[in-house]
């Protein structure tokens, strides 16, 4: 038989193959209109007096199912419709694990969020080897939980810390993992995945689902006390981590405890929290945080302009930067890359973080051998232009010097290719300068990079005014192979990121100039929702980095980027921050745990630490700051939406997710708002907080930055 996305045929083994292919989508999702379609499947296989058993599979070349549908999710308007969708998902996954015959599912590619939670509704999961093949229960990473069964089926399969350690975190496990965890039973080649599917219906019907729990694990899970335990450090852990911003880890704990109980006593209690959640403002920004990425997925940053197929890369500068790119050019998009630098050294130190990194992988038998020897041979070194004639883009990661890039150009444009582009990881000097030096200006891109490269899932793609669109598609093509989310700006000083980053990171200077203490004004911008405090980012990214970039600001972009005079006294007294192990925090390798301030920093700023102000006053007066230089850089079509921005700012600078950008938070406080705070703060302390022409104009009108 066959309905719209199903198909179902029965051979003469007696085993009822259900496939599903929903028409028109490059994957399969679950909505709520497929459940006519699967009542008609159910009540047929019921009229199979002889039926063997099922296997459950997907149509789709390779993805088996990627959950629910978050559209369908996200055009909810009452709570009670999400309960009621999550009631009738629930009953037909009951009646699929009802069935009097053994139900597999067969599973290629992502089985992820309610795909999981239909898997855990078969008795059997086999899944395919391939790398595509990922299991997980990912609802977490949008404000919410898995509403499908898979808060009370997981941890009846796999254990309590197990599921916990699942859904909390969001994490896709590996064929071999999932395999190891017992959320699969077999893993084999995708050729042969229904063929053992099949043989899995003749083991007949589970009969005891038990997870395999060894040692504590064991003693800790097998009585109440011990699941106290469990469930008390749980949700200690994940309020340290969110600081209770995020609502759904605690309700996820929640319904993982009446896992122990009545299966539908459970599944009513998380329908129920999975409907708060759907329809909390929390769950609302990370969607948008979804639809943004998978947009942006789709654009060239240059209209229908077709990228070029970069087959070589090259890398100048085998430093931090330089290592990280030339890593993620190897690991990541698979492209052979040569590290240019001027020392040995240098190429050997980029070359070993890498094999560290990988062999780091082998051992946790995450890739194998072969895998890494081959990643490794992709990276090559040299110290002078050989081997680079063929190169299709040469990042450049060396010193803020416009001389030395300017001589860059002129060496990449004589020893590489015609066509090769020349793309600039400079964090501040304008790309058009670097381009004076070009022959051929249309290659010259700036492709900026956040630190440590391997993480930062951001990059900004900097196009000068003779930038072509080829060169722009290409680079923009290039940045995502590498595993990055690019935006495309505008070339000025700061670009967006680090633009929006200045005035929010000299307010806190101010502050501490003031006599805030360090450590409470980076508490409190955690509990904002950063992930790390203003204070604690300049000891990272180097006290000595913002002292170069500051006045580069100030100068393109005027007084209200001014520096607080606190750079040349901290630099002039040895603090560069971590790099030198002498910032405002103490840098003592051998101290575990939280660092503690150097508190003869305070000194040194000429300050006595004794500030009132409370944690939200803090966190206010750096934020507003951010917000309103967002609007000036959206205005000024730094950034081409607010979408770019919201992404920029959560990828690049680790805006709080949960607030969904800096113009998603605004659009929620509404502009008037805003501008009633930095009226009040401009009246108290100046200019540096007059609020924008845009800003002033939407609070007027009372408009928003989305619809
Ligand atoms: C009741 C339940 O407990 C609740 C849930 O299940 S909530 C949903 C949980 N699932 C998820 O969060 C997974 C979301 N999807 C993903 O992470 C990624 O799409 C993926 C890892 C599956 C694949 O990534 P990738 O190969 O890069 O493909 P990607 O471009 O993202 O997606 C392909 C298409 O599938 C769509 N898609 C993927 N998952 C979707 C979902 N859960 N809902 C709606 N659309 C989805 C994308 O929008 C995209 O559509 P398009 O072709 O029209 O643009």
């Amino acid at each position: 038989m066959k309905t719209k996305s199903f198909e179902v045929t029965v051979a003469e083994d007696r085993i009822a193959v259900i496939t599903m292919d929903v028409p028109g989508e490059t994957m399969n999702t679950l909505r709520s209109e497929f459940g006519d379609e699967v009542r008609e499947i159910l009540d047929y296989l019921g009229s199979l007096s002889d039926l063997a058993g099922v296997v459950f599979t997907s149509g789709k070349a390779d993805s088996f199912i990627a959950g629910a549908d978050i559209n369908m999710l996200a055009a909810c308007t009452t709570r009670e419709d999400v309960y009621r969708l999550s009631r009738d998902g629930h009953k037909l996954f009951n009646e699929l694990a009802g069935l009097k015959v053994p139900v597999v599912a067969a599973i290629h590619g992502p089985c992820l969020g309610g795909g999981l939670e239909l898997a855990l509704a078969c008795d059997y999961r086999v899944i395919s080897t391939s790398p595509k093949t990922v299991l997980g229960l990912p609802e977490v990473q949008l404000g919410i939980l898995p509403g499908g069964g898979g808060t009370q089926r997981l941890p009846k399969l796999v254990g309590i810390a197990k599921s916990l350690d699942m859904m909390l975190t969001g994490k896709q496990l590996r064929p071999k993992q999932a395999v190891k965890l017992g959320v699969a039973d077999e893993m084999v080649p995708a050729t042969v995945l229904l063929e053992v599917a099949k043989k899995w219906v003749a083991k007949g019907k589970r009969r005891k689902i038990q997870p395999r729990l060894k040692g504590v694990e064991k003693l800790l899970e097998m009585t109440p006390v011990g699941r106290n335990v469990i469930y008390d450090q749980a949700l200690k852990t994940v309020m340290k981590k969110t600081m209770g911003n995020y609502p759904a880890p605690a309700k996820i704990i929640d319904c993982v405890k009446a896992a122990s109980g009545e299966l539908d006593q459970g599944l009513k209690l998380e329908a129920s929290h999975f409907a708060d959640l759907v329809m909390s403002a929390e769950s609302a920004a990370l969607r948008s945080i979804f639809f943004a990425t998978t947009e942006m997925k789709k654009e060239t940053g240059a209209g229908d302009v077709k990228p070029a197929r970069v087959h070589k890369a090259m890398v100048l500068g085998g430093g931090l930067m330089g290592g990280g790119i030339a890593n993620v050019t190897a690991v990541k998009a698979k492209v052979p890359v040569r590290i240019k630098d001027i020392s040995h050294q240098g190429i050997s130190a980029a070359l070993s973080s890498t094999w560290k990194q990988l062999d780091k992988k082998v051992k946790r038998r995450h890739i194998s051998v072969a895998e890494r020897d081959r990643t490794m041979s992709m990276m090559t070194g040299t110290t002078e232009y050989s081997g680079v004639k063929d190169v299709d883009i040469v990042v450049e990661a060396v010193f803020e010097d416009l001389k030395l890039k300017h001589q860059m150009v002129r060496d990449v444009e004589q020893y590489c290719g015609e066509n090769t582009i020349f793309a600039s990881n400079t964090s501040s000097l304008p790309i058009g300068q670097i381009a004076e030096a070009a022959s051929r200006p249309d290659k010259v891109i700036g492709l900026h990079y956040f630190s440590p490269v391997e993480k930062m899932p951001l990059v900004e793609v900097i196009a000068h005014r003779g930038t072509s669109p080829e060169t722009i598609a290409t680079t923009v093509a290039f940045a995502k192979k590498q595993g990055k989310t690019p935006i495309v700006v505008q070339d000025c000083a700061g670009f967006y990121v680090n633009r929006i980053l200045a005035p929010y990171m000299n307010e806190a200077a101010n502050l501490v100039l003031e006599g805030e203490p360090i450590d409470k004004l980076d508490k409190a911008l955690v509990k904002f929702g950063f992930p790390v405090g203003p204070v604690t980012l300049l000891d990272e990214v180097g006290i000595d980095v913002g002292a170069k970039i500051s006045p580069i600001l100030e100068a393109e972009l005027g007084a209200r980027f001014a520096s607080p005079p606190a750079f040349a006294k901290l630099l002039a007294d040895g603090r560069k921050g971590r790099k030198n192990g002498r910032g405002f925090y103490q840098f003592d390798a051998k101290k575990k745990g939280k660092k503690p301030v150097d508190e003869s920093v305070y000194k040194v700023l000429g300050v006595n630490p004794d500030g009132r102000l409370s944690d939200s006053e803090l966190s206010e007066r750096c934020v507003v700051q951010m917000l309103n230089e967002a609007v000036r850089c959206l205005d000024e079509g730094i950034i081409a939406s607010a979408r770019d921005g919201d992404i920029g700012a959560i990828f690049g600078i680790g805006f709080p997710p949960f607030l969904g950008g800096p113009f998603r938070y605004i659009d929620s406080m509404g502009p008037a708002r805003l501008v009633d705070l930095l009226r009040g703060y401009e009246a108290r302390f100046g200019e540096r907080f007059a609020p924008c022409e845009r800003l002033l104009a939407m609070a007027e009108a009372d408009q928003r930055f989305y619809g």
